[in-house]
């Protein structure tokens, strides 16, 4: 409900405000969402969840599902079927599996023969289904794109997708506001995706933990709105749980017309509410960050996380250079993964693949940006012999729009290779994949190993870029084929807005303070609240160090064990690339291979930033199937905790010098016990116990194991109540379908899809 004290809001207050349903005194509130993008990938044990509870899905009118991850992207003109279209059969079970699951739920779907079809964050806002001042979500990590229309859009796991099937809403505690300005002119050749890029160089994959960014400064205001999406899609790589822009007129004539966008009065009502969507004046952020945009110059990742970042203008980094252990020892490891000598000059990397696609770049204008570099080559220009150039439109009206445009002729003329919309190599579920050694321009957002193929090797570019090194064969600075004169001053000042050698801008977020309730019950649901979800009281036993940063989704459990339509079974899978040597498939020594650590309940890691990258859940889940039960950290991704604790799980915080003890013990082959009633971890050999803190909500759900879903479902009063004021006030956000009808809410009707 809006605050009634006048004080001045952030857009991200503002929105958070005219969600919450119900709030606790600690702060955890229950939020409605009004949108909800669902994939093949993260839905079935959710959709699977809901039939074996007897739930229906509360809002289909809310709800739009697709397929894009595991979708191959070859032509589709014999399509017959996805049984016989798709051969991979995991690949196939998801497919099939959604689809029957759209039926069985009644919600609206674009199928493969659909041309709407297409990667769930450029089909929302292309047909209007994403609109400013919403809360939209998706089992996806990249649901932050939504935030480029001024909405509070963010990735969740499967048990929270479950949840919002059945509940409309969330629990969620309020996180907090930072504002990362640009301003001043971007150089020419200079894009959304180097301004992204620059950023995530400068504050690092943990910077904006806990956070909402909001995109503030005349560079962002000067964006399309597909350049703003570009950007927000990339806020999952600053650590943030959302990235915003405020709406104006370029967002309301983006919207104007598009199918699920409102019409008439609603649209002129709507129209006054987006309005009103932007930061008041002396609105409190937690964090500013201030860049200028004449600092910013084409930019691309050497390294296996999305901050290694270097100027095109730069050289590989030489971790002999670098003081801090723990970071030398990252850049070696991943210069070794990426066969990458120190010192070599970026624009000498030769490259085998060039992937033009992804939900951060594979809209008409990424397209459009990367055919005005094909063009600016000349009219014979080719995709170098060396190189195969892959275009992926996002969705099959991206696809349409291109060719009317004639840009397919452009690309197919020089050599690129045009194919049907999905995820592609961006993830690689789909047969579109890196081979072991290959190497990438990719305009996707995740350079981690593996990525796009085990073994291959991505760098992180512009779709400008990427079509210069196509070109090229090598990575180029697409500066040269716009005829700019890259002796000026600008672009010497950019190598020091690069320094990679010292750890992010940010100081790493504070572990959570210990609150004042935290042994209180107060507020607290009854422990004897129905629940399936497992109970964490104590747990002890043998303790794996583990000595990685930025640990991320992919490296816990790579892609390929995505295909699951269970939550079980995925033992085998946890840290599969490293516990299984890629030529020979026999176990490495990697630490959870050797004994006593095969059998460990505990993992202690000393990098930070645990779990950070894709929202899976298989994560979790393949952690817990091992035996881990616990995981210690000096901090945690926000989707990664939270996927945690659905599971039973416990997340525990330290700083780096107890992670850094814990580990100590845990090499020596001393047990842990992690109490979580006592909120301490016990050691061996009389070594004094260390605190820890815990959420009090959280912590008692644990404790009694008890379920969000049942907890939400006792609110459903006040949850009727809300929709009845969001449907007087907000009348646009009850869906009302392609055909102009409103969509029976709890109906289970087929739609028209
Ligand atoms: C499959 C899905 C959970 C995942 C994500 O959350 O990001 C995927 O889209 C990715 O990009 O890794
Ligand atoms: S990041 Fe890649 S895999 Fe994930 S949704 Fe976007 S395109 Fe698909």
């Amino acid at each position: 409900m809006p605050s009634p004290v006048s004080k001045p809001r952030t857009l991200y207050d503002k929105i958070w405000d005219d969600h919450v349903i119900d709030i606790q005194d600690d702060g955890l509130a229950l939020i409605y969402i009004d949108r909800h993008l669902v994939h093949e990938v993260t839905s079935p044990q959710a959709f699977e969840g809901l039939r074996n509870a007897d739930r229906a899905v509360r809002r289909p009118d809310c709800t739009l599902a697709t397929v894009d991850h595991n979708v191959p992207t070859d032509s589709r003109k014999n399509f017959a079927s996805v049984q016989s279209f798709i051969s991979e059969p995991d690949s196939r079970a998801q497919c099939v599996a959604l689809e029957e699951n759209v039926k069985e739920f009644g919600l609206t779907y674009f199928g493969m023969t659909d041309r709407r079809q297409g990667i769930v964050h450029i089909i929302g806002p292309e047909q209007g289904f994403t609109l400013p001042g919403i809360t939209c979500v998706c089992g996806d990590s990249h649901t932050s794109t939504h935030g480029a229309f001024g909405s509070l859009a963010f990735g969740i796991g499967t048990s929270e997708v479950e949840h919002v099937l059945a509940t409309q809403t969330l629990l969620q505690k309020k996180a907090k506001n930072m504002r990362i300005t640009v301003d001043g002119e971007l150089h020419e050749g200079v894009t959304s995706k180097d301004v992204v890029l620059h950023i995530i160089g400068l504050i690092g994959t943990a910077g904006g933990t806990g956070c909402v960014i909001e995109y503030a400064g005349s560079v962002f205001r000067g964006f399309s709105m597909e350049a703003r999406m570009s950007v927000c899609n990339m806020s999952i790589e600053a650590g943030a749980r959302a990235g915003m822009v405020a709406p104006d007129d370029v967002t309301f004539n983006y919207l104007r017309n598009r199918p699920l966008a409102p019409k008439g009065e609603a649209w002129d009502r709507a129209l006054a509410y987006w309005k009103s969507l932007k930061s008041d004046e002396g609105a409190n952020f937690d964090v500013e960050i201030n860049i200028r945009a004449e600092d910013i110059v084409p930019t691309v990742t050497w390294g296996t996380s999305p901050q290694d970042v270097a100027p095109i203008t730069g050289t590989v980094p030489d971790p002999t250079l670098i003081s801090d252990p723990g970071r030398r020892s990252s850049v070696e490891r991943s210069l070794k993964y990426m066969g990458l000598t120190p010192k070599t000059r970026i624009e000498d990397i030769v490259l085998d693949k060039v992937f033009i696609g992804s939900c951060t770049n594979s809209r008409i204008e990424d397209l459009r940006s990367a055919a005005t570099i094909v063009l600016a080559a000349g009219s014979g220009a080719k995709v170098a012999p060396n190189i195969h150039a892959m275009i992926v439109p996002g969705s099959g009206l991206v696809k349409q729009h291109a060719e009317a445009e004639g840009l397919d002729v452009i690309f197919k003329r020089a050599g690129f290779d045009w194919r049907e919309a999905g995820c592609s190599m961006c993830l690689g579920m789909n047969p579109d994949q890196l081979s072991p050694g290959e190497r990438c321009a990719s305009t996707s957002n995740r350079n981690f190993e593996g990525r796009q193929g085990a073994g291959g090797r991505t760098h992180l570019v512009s779709p400008a870029m990427a079509a210069a090194a196509a070109i090229k064969g090598r990575l180029t600075d697409v500066r040269k084929f716009l005829g700019v004169d890259l002796s000026s001053s600008a672009n010497m000042k950019v190598a020091s807005a690069f320094d990679f050698f010292t750890d992010p801008v940010l100081p790493p977020p504070e572990p959570e303070k210990l609150a004042q309730s935290e042994t209180s019950s107060k507020g607290l649901p009854p422990a004897e609240t129905p629940s399936s979800v497992a109970k964490f009281t104590v747990v002890s036993g043998i303790a794996a160090p583990l000595h990685i940063e930025n640990v991320d989704t992919d490296m816990i459990i790579p892609k390929q064990f995505l295909k699951t339509l269970k939550r079980t079974g995925l033992a085998n899978a946890l840290f599969y690339t490293l516990r299984k040597d890629p030529h020979t498939g026999e176990d490495t020594d990697f630490i959870l291979n050797r004994a006593p650590y095969g059998q460990a309940k505990i993992l202690v890691c000393t990098g930070k930033n645990f779990g950070c990258g894709s929202s899976r859940e298989h994560a979790p889940w393949s952690l817990n199937d091992f035996g881990i039960r616990c995981i210690i950290a000096p901090s945690f991704a926000d989707i990664f905790r939270n996927n945690t604790m659905q599971n039973g799980m416990l997340p525990v915080t330290l700083s780096d010098e107890e992670c850094r003890a814990l580990a100590e013990d845990a090499e020596a082959g001393l047990e842990l016990e992690v109490d979580l009633e006592k909120q301490e971890v016990r050691r061996a050999n009389g070594k004094p116990a260390i605190a820890f803190t815990t959420d009090p909500f959280r912590r008692h759900c644990l404790l009694n194991g008890l379920d969000d879903i049942a907890l939400t479902l006792q609110k459903v009063g006040a949850v009727e109540k809300f929709e009845q004021r969001r449907s007087e006030l907000w009348p646009w956000l009850d869906g009302f379908g392609y055909k102009g009808k409103k969509i029976p809410v709890r109906g289970l009707g087929k739609m028209d899809w």
